[in-house]
């Protein structure tokens, strides 16, 4: 059995490090900088404790693989990316190979399931980081992570077990669970906070502004008859598995995976599939959103001006919220 990361930045980056690292054949989909890297020298991975280099196979695309029907594929690229991913991947040759969206929000499994029959969803709890081509660190221990996986739409199957035992064995705690969506809807209400700590700086006070975003996405759910797993829930778990740290010799934390992006330069961010996620529910079930929709103005703004994280402060943001959101950005 191989395991297939396709996107190797800061979470594909631990999860294919720490895989190959337990003896799992794993086979990674890179590109640009970070292709060249590791095919050079393999991934730096870097954790408490932990300072490793581990030889990694690459590939640039997936029509470089002779895929296997047993392979496991782990989708580990933005939300924004996942469809050009998906493309890809039928293109090469993919048909009903499990695939697996390690990936923040919940539009990715919809899209995967639109051209794949064999979709998973992951509930990633990893404080990861990319740090440069070829280097990636994850702030946790004892623990790189704790995994929920389970079938999409719902259930358990053969598939998620032999990806569960892959993963435990890397020192990543999974959880199996035949709802695996109500988690990943409880892990998105943590990452409507992503954009608000990008605009005002990872360790910026967001006031009540986290809290009303939060209360606003819960209506939302409620309005659609969804359910979700408060992340709350699983605090314990993750006190006695996934204790953060701060940093690591040489290495500072710098938020989360939009303040990440946003200090890489990314032109587009996540938030359309975070937030955004929040105002699409409302208006297919007639609720407004204005901070949720007005988030994703705030994230579109960054991202245009070409903004660093802090750059915005908080009356900033409470201000483009309060905007008529039919005004051009
Ligand atoms: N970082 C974190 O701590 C956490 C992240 N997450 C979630 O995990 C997912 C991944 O996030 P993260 O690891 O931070 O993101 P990164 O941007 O660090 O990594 C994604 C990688 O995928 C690459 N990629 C995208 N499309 C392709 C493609 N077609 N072919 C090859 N490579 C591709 C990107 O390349 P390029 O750089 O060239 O764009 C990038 O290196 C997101 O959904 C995020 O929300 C969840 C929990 C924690
Ligand atoms: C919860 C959090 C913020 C952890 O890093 C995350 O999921 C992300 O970075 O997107």
């Amino acid at each position: 059995m191989r395991i297939i990361i396709y996107g190797m930045g800061a979470v594909g980056g631990v999860v294919a490090a720490a895989l190959a690292r337990s003896g799992q054949s794993v086979i990674g989909i890179a590109r640009g900088a970070m292709a060249q890297a590791v095919a050079a020298r393999g991934l730096r991975l870097r954790a408490p404790g932990l300072d490793a280099w581990v030889p990694v196979p690459v590939v640039c695309h997936p029509s470089e693989i002779d895929w296997r029907d047993d392979d496991l594929i782990l989708l580990c690229m933005k939300s924004q990316d996942t469809q050009a991913a998906l493309e890809d991947l039928r293109s090469a040759g993919v048909t009903r190979q499990a695939l697996f969206c390690a990936q923040n929000g919940v539009a990715n499994e919809s899209a995967a399931l639109r051209l794949f029959p064999n979709v998973h969803g992951v509930t990633v709890m990893m404080p990861a980081l990319y740090l440069v081509p070829g280097e990636v660190a994850v702030f946790t221990e004892p623990k790189f992570g704790i995994f929920d996986l389970g079938r999409y739409p719902g259930g358990v199957d053969a598939d998620d077990r032999r990806m569960a035992t892959a993963l435990e064995a890397a020192m990543i705690a999974t959880n199996l669970l035949p709802d695996v969506m109500a988690s990943k809807r409880g892990k998105l209400l943590l990452n409507l906070g992503n954009i608000l700590k990008a605009a005002l700086g990872h360790q910026a006070e967001t006031g009540t502004l986290g809290q009303r975003v939060r209360a606003e996405a819960e209506a939302v759910f409620r309005a659609a008859g969804l359910d979700w797993q408060p992340p709350e829930e699983t605090d314990a778990q993750r006190d006695a598995l996934m204790r953060p740290v701060d940093s690591l010799p040489g290495v500072a934390r710098v938020g989360g995976s939009t303040n990440q992006s946003l200090l890489r330069g990314a032109i587009r961010l996540e938030t359309d599939y975070l937030n955004g996620e929040i105002a699409l529910l409302g208006r297919l079930h007639g609720l407004d959103t204005p901070l949720n929709a007005g988030l994703c103005r705030v994230a579109a703004h960054l991202a245009v001006k070409r903004l660093r994280p802090g750059d915005m402060t908080l009356p900033e943001v409470e201000a483009m919220l309060a905007m008529d959101q039919t005004e051009p950005i």
